[in-house]
C-alpha cells in the first residue's frame, strides 16, 4: 500500500521511523514533511495527508504530532476521511476492524517507540471487517453529503498534497 506519513516538528523522528519500518513491511511510504527543525503547525501537514487520502492518491495515511489530538481533529475536515487516535492494540486493531480508519494519529510524546511499532504493525494487517460497519460507515458518508462536504473540499482547502508535487 501507499502510505502518506506527515507530522509536526513534535513527531519528526517518530515519522522516520515508521517511514522505516512501512519499507521493511513492503509498503510505499509517501513522507509529506515536515524535515527536522523549526516549530511548525500541525493542520499544515495534516491537510497534506488528510487530501491525499481523500482523494484516494494514496491508500492510508499516518500522522504524528505531540498528542495525536490536533492532528486527527484536522484530518477529519477532509471527506472520506475516517481518522482515528491509536494509543495500544486495542485501538489500533479495532479502529480498522470496526471503523475502517483510513488515517492513524499518534502521539510522540506519550508513546515508547517499541509500542508505536507493535501499533502500526498491527493497524497495517488488520483487515476491515464489513458487513454491518459497513453499513454504520455508508451513514457516515450520507452524513458528509447531506452537510455538504463534497468531494471537490480538498481542492477548495486550499493545500498542496506533497503528491500533486511528485506527479
Ligand atoms: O500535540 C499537538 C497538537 O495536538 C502538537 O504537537 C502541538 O503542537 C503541541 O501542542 C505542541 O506545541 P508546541 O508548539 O511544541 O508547544
Amino acid at each position: 500500500m501507499k502510505i502518506a506519513v506527515g507530522s509536526d516538528h513534535r513527531g519528526v523522528r517518530i515519522k522516520g521511523q515508521i517511514l522505516s519500518q512501512l519499507a521493511e513491511l513492503g509498503h510505499e511510504g509517501l513522507d509529506v514533511g515536515p524535515s527536522e527543525g523549526e516549530s511548525v503547525d500541525y493542520p499544515d501537514f495534516a491537510s497534506k495527508v488528510a487530501r491525499a487520502v481523500s482523494l484516494k492518491d494514496v491508500d492510508r495515511g499516518i500522522l504524528i504530532c505531540g498528542t495525536g489530538m490536533g492532528m486527527v481533529i484536522t484530518a477529519n475536515k477532509f471527506p472520506g476521511v475516517r481518522a482515528v487516535t491509536c494509543h495500544d492494540d486495542v485501538t489500533a486493531e479495532m479502529s480498522r476492524r470496526h471503523n475502517d480508519a483510513n488515517i492513524m494519529c499518534l502521539s510522540a510524546d506519550m508513546l515508547g517507540d517499541r509500542l508505536l511499532g507493535r501499533i502500526v504493525d498491527l493497524w497495517m494487517r488488520t483487515e476491515f471487517e464489513g458487513g454491518r460497519h459497513q453499513r454504520r460507515i455508508e451513514k457516515i458518508l450520507q452524513l458528509e453529503k447531506v452537510l455538504g462536504l463534497t468531494a471537490d473540499a480538498p481542492e477548495r482547502a486550499g493545500c498542496q498534497s506533497d503528491t500533486d508535487a511528485a506527479t
